[in-house]
């Protein structure tokens, strides 16, 4: 489903971020990557949705070679990965509803389909009564559920989160993380970077480590390991 064979990245100014990465990830599974503050979660998260290429080294995901991916196939592949970020990075200007339909409406989903489609991810993620609301009328945990129907509103294979609960409180953290784990119940990979500590060690999952650019550990159900 995601493979990394011996990849490595190093940004235009020279930082090397990732050296030698070689990982496989099932379909289904639900991984959590952790690491220090510059370890190069965030590079590994970008590689997989394909923000950044590597400087060496193979990737695919779901069967698509995507560090050599031609321009034009780009949104072909991102239709099957959603992706969650911290900063929930929601449109300000347009409605919760309206926010989940633009991914849609990207990939010209026809008009029927779109509204149905949405109506349904907004109330999967409990806000179907707030369909209207612009993101700065919505609350924190209300704006990252706003960001997860958007991510799964085009059914994808994987989804990537990268500390999609560093803004928010434990009781609304417990929230969104139960989410992604009904919609990681229904089928879908879940690849997520964080620093939450108490998550990774409550809800046990895989945790693959990532220091200075290298995975250093790799365990099933595995412990955070770090004490922040
Ligand atoms: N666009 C960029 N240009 C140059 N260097 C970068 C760029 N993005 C990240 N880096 C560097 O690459 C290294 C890895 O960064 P990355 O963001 O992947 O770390 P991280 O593990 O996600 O950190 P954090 O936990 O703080 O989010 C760091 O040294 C960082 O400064």
């Amino acid at each position: 489903m995601i493979e990394l064979q011996d990849i490595w990245k190093t940004y235009a100014d020279g930082t090397t971020a990732l050296q030698g990465v070689n990982v496989l990830i099932d379909r289904n599974e639900f991984v959590y990557i952790v690491g220090p503050s510059g370890a190069g979660k965030s590079t590994f998260m970008k590689l997989i949705y394909r923000e950044e290429v590597p400087t060496k080294g193979q990737i695919s995901v779901n069967g698509f070679n995507i560090g050599k991916l031609k321009h034009r196939k780009i949104p072909y592949v991102r239709r099957n990965i959603g992706v969650i970020f911290q900063d929930y990075k929601l449109l300000p200007k347009l409605t919760a509803f309206d926010n989940v339909a633009f991914a849609m409406e990207v990939i010209e989903a026809p008009r029927k389909q779109i509204r149905r489609r949405t109506l349904e991810v907004l109330e999967l993620v409990g806000l179907k009564h707030k369909i209207n609301s612009l993101p700065a009328q919505l609350s924190g945990g209300e704006q990252q559920r706003v960001a997860i129907a958007r991510a799964i509103v085009n059914s994808p294979a994987v989804i990537v989160a990268d500390e999609p609960t560093g803004n928010l409180d434990p009781e609304t953290s417990w929230g969104i993380m139960n989410l992604l784990e009904e919609i990681n119940f229904r089928g879908t990979t879940i690849v997520m970077a964080t620093h939450n500590k108490e998550i990774v060690n409550t809800l046990r999952k895989r945790v693959i480590a990532i220091e200075q650019g290298s995975i250093v550990r790799d365990q099933q159900r595995g412990e955070y390991g770090y004490e922040i």
